[in-house]
């Protein structure tokens, strides 16, 4: 069995201009965005191994923030999950997987949960 490394940032908020209908095309509205990454371990972290060893979750974070472009219209969520999973991919080839979840928090209408979980592999 292959040794595994996730790092993950978990409902994060974020303002996004996305949506299908015409009345969500011009605001932004918030999605809670989750991320899992899936990289190869090193084979044993120490006490002083340093940050290069691993990857920053905060990496993670940025690309569902600033990563963003602004002033984009994503149609679907599918979408914004992939450019999340790109920003990532494309920014550290150690990557081997990349898993986001959105949920549209608009759209609830009690504490439903209402979204897509995506999982890109490398190729
Ligand atoms: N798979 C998806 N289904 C739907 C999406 C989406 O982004 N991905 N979006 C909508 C609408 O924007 C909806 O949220 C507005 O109420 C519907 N289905």
């Amino acid at each position: 069995m292959n040794d595994l490394l996730q790092l993950q940032v978990r409902d994060l908020e974020v303002q996004v201009l996305t949506g299908v209908y015409s009345e969500e095309t011009h605001l932004p509205q918030p999605l809670r965005i989750s991320i899992t990454v899936d990289l190869a371990p090193i084979g044993r972290f120490e006490p002083d191994t340093p940050l290069s060893a691993s990857k920053s979750y905060l990496d993670l974070k940025h690309a569902a923030t600033g990563a963003l472009p602004a002033g984009v219209h994503f149609t679907l969520i599918e979408g914004v999950a992939d450019h999340i999973a790109e920003t990532l991919m494309t920014g550290d080839a150690r990557i081997r997987r990349v898993e986001v979840e959105i949920v549209k928090l608009a759209i609830a209408e009690a504490d439903e949960k209402i979204g897509i979980r995506m999982v890109r592999h490398r190729r």
